[in-house]
């Protein structure tokens, strides 16, 4: 089946004051349809700038992005994105806030059934009755899940989450994993989760790249079962200490940390992780 997110071959690089700065070399990344990727890798190695290819703001200087058969060549109506900082407009309603997508990409829903999915949405994540507050009455882990709201509101075919938790504390980013867990049950999109947090790729994806140090290439990928329980408690099994223990010692070997050929620490173990966020430096 041919992929819905296909990067072949992708090399990138900036143009800055002092030359090139190579970002992504022979970068191979693919998603299938209704998949969830996360993307995690040393800090700076380029796991925004994938973001950008995906969404067509930058295009490769060499290799390809195809989105659902067609090669991205140009900014793409039909990807959600949400950030670190949410970004609401304080002078709008949250259920203005979520609606404000609509405004710019184009859509068949009449106004009545616009507002309806907006609200289906917040309901969703747990915002009914919150749809006229403005952004400064909500708490932060709020104000991220209006801004997944807002991010699926058009219906994208893929979204992508730079970062989306990375500013919350530890049991409000729980909560969100458990809320997008339920948006996804719902939503037929294909997901780009890039993270620090490798406890959150597993608990979230079906599927973990880990990129390279700079310039960064596909390094590793780990399958994960999709049909494996979401429970947060499932995230203190030996079999999660196992891949967060793979998954540490192939950041530590993009991080030049560690070598490639040796054995991974965690190799069957059934350590059991600590209660704190895995998070790559
Ligand atoms: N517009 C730009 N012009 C020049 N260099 C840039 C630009 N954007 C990013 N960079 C550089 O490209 C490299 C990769 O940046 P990018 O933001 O993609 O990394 P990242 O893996 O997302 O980082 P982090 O994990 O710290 O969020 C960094 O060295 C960064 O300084």
């Amino acid at each position: 089946m041919t992929p819905l997110i296909d990067i072949k071959g992708v090399r990138y690089a900036y143009d800055t004051a002092t030359g090139k700065l190579p970002v992504l070399e022979r970068l191979d990344i693919s998603v299938s349809q209704g998949g969830f990727v996360a993307v995690v890798g040393p800090s700076g190695c380029g796991k925004s700038t994938l973001t950008r290819l995906i969404s067509g703001l930058i295009r490769p200087d060499e290799g390809e992005v195809w989105l659902h058969g067609e090669q991205v060549t140009s900014p793409k109506p039909t990807v959600g994105m949400a950030f670190q900082n949410p970004v609401l407009l304080e002078w709008r309603s949250i259920l203005k806030n979520v609606l404000l997508p609509l405004e710019i990409v184009p859509t068949k829903l009449s106004r009545t059934d616009q507002e309806a999915r907006a609200r289906d949405l917040l309901a969703l994540v747990g915002l009914d009755g919150f749809e006229d507050k403005r952004p400064s009455e909500l708490s932060g882990g709020m104000r991220q899940r209006a801004s997944l709201c807002r991010a699926l509101i058009h219906q994208p075919e893929v979204l992508i989450l730079d970062e989306p938790f990375g500013a919350l504390d530890a049991f409000t980013r729980e909560d969100l994993w458990q809320i997008m867990h339920r948006i996804k049950a719902k939503e037929p999109f294909t997901g780009v989760l890039i993270t620090h947090d490798l406890r959150e790729a597993i608990y979230l994806a079906d599927q973990v790249v880990v990129l390279s140090g700079r310039p960064a290439r596909t390094q590793y990928v780990m399958d994960l079962d999709p049909n494996r329980p979401r429970d947060l408690d499932h995230l203190y099994t030996s079999e999660a200490a196992e891949q967060l223990g793979v998954l540490r010692h192939q950041i530590e070997i993009a991080q030049g940390r560690a070598l490639a050929n040796h054995a991974s620490p965690s190799g069957g173990s059934t350590v059991v992780q600590p209660a704190v966020s895995e998070t790559v430096p």
